[in-house]
């Protein structure tokens, strides 16, 4: 392992609006936020892996907290708590032309408890002047305990880099998580595998919700602009391959054709995809069978 390298888990939370998606799109450099995955399902949606020398910073997606009124939300509430649990950073964000209310108060409370390292966002500070921004900094002082307090624009990227330094440095030491060669620079493959991985889902969510993983092995782009992606859905189970594919491969073209347009909209172009079903046996227990997959 190289020296003093770190790597960890980080995610944005923060209400409505408060330009999460904005901010994950210029840390990674990637215009396209595709819709997130259906909450039940979402455990780790990778939204980008920011590479460095001496470190690596993986962005994940976490679905919103809501004030639970049913079990389902509850529920959900659950899955995004557990999600929290397993980051090394969260960054709360807060708008800088907001006045700081009772949804960032909420938020604010419920990850005071956890183990990952806070950091205050301030974002779309271009939107205001700085006597607005330093009454805003204070104000978030008396919000909670931060490790740090980055006001940040995403639209003029003013900081943004300051942003990651500071993540980054509340990351452990640890080993790269993701071979460079699978997404340095080219975070389209996670969001490709994410889009075929949902269309994979679809309609068989309930069934194997969590048995689905998708690689994205190779995106050719022609003279043409025709982009070819090979990928491979893993199951764990021969079964679980069978009703992936369907009967006489009737629910796997259903799956291409659903997954080819996703990646078309996220690449402005035509596209070409190349489906195989695979199995991996339990691959959900097999730690390296799980890094290759990109969880
Ligand atoms: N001027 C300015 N606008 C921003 C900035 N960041 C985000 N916005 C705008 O604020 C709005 C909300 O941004 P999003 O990134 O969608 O916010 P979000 O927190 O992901 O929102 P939800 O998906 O609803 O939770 C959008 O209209 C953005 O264009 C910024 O740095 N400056």
């Amino acid at each position: 392992m190289q020296q003093n390298y770190r790597a960890g888990f980080a995610c944005f939370v923060g209400r409505p609006n408060a330009g999460k998606s904005t901010l994950t799109n210029a840390i990674v450099g990637q215009k396209i936020a595709i819709t997130s995955a259906k909450p039940q399902t979402t455990r780790h949606t990778v939204r980008g892996v920011v590479h460095r020398t001496d470190a690596q910073l993986v962005l994940v997606d976490t679905p919103g907290l809501h004030r639970p009124r049913t079990l389902l939300g509850e529920r959900l509430n659950d899955l995004v708590r557990s999600t929290w649990s397993e980051v090394d950073v969260i960054g709360l964000c807060l708008p800088a032309d907001e006045e700081i209310g009772r949804g960032d108060r909420f938020i604010s409370g419920e990850i005071a408890e956890l183990k990952a390292t806070l950091v205050a966002v301030v974002t779309k500070t271009d939107l205001v002047d700085r006597a607005t921004l330093a009454k805003r900094l204070l104000a978030v002082q008396e919000l909670g305990e931060f490790a740090d307090i980055v006001p940040v624009s995403a639209v003029s990227g003013e900081q943004v880099g300051t942003l990651v330094d500071v993540m980054i440095g509340h990351l452990p030491a640890s080993p790269q998580l993701y071979p460079d060669d699978m997404l340095t620079d080219e975070p389209e493959h996670v969001l490709m595998a994410e889009l075929i991985r949902e269309a994979a889902l679809e309609g068989v969510r309930d069934e194997l919700p969590h048995s689905i993983a998708v690689l994205v092995e190779e995106v050719l782009v022609e003279d043409s602009g025709l982009t070819k992606v090979y990928a491979d859905i893993y199951v764990e189970r021969s079964s679980q391959k069978a009703i992936v594919i369907g009967h006489q491969a009737s629910r796997l073209k259903d799956v291409g054709t659903r997954a080819r347009r996703a990646i078309e909209d996220l690449v402005g172009g035509r596209v070409y995809l190349d489906l195989h079903v695979r199995v991996a046996k339990d691959w959900q227990r097999d730690p390296k069978q799980l890094r290759r997959l990109g969880f």
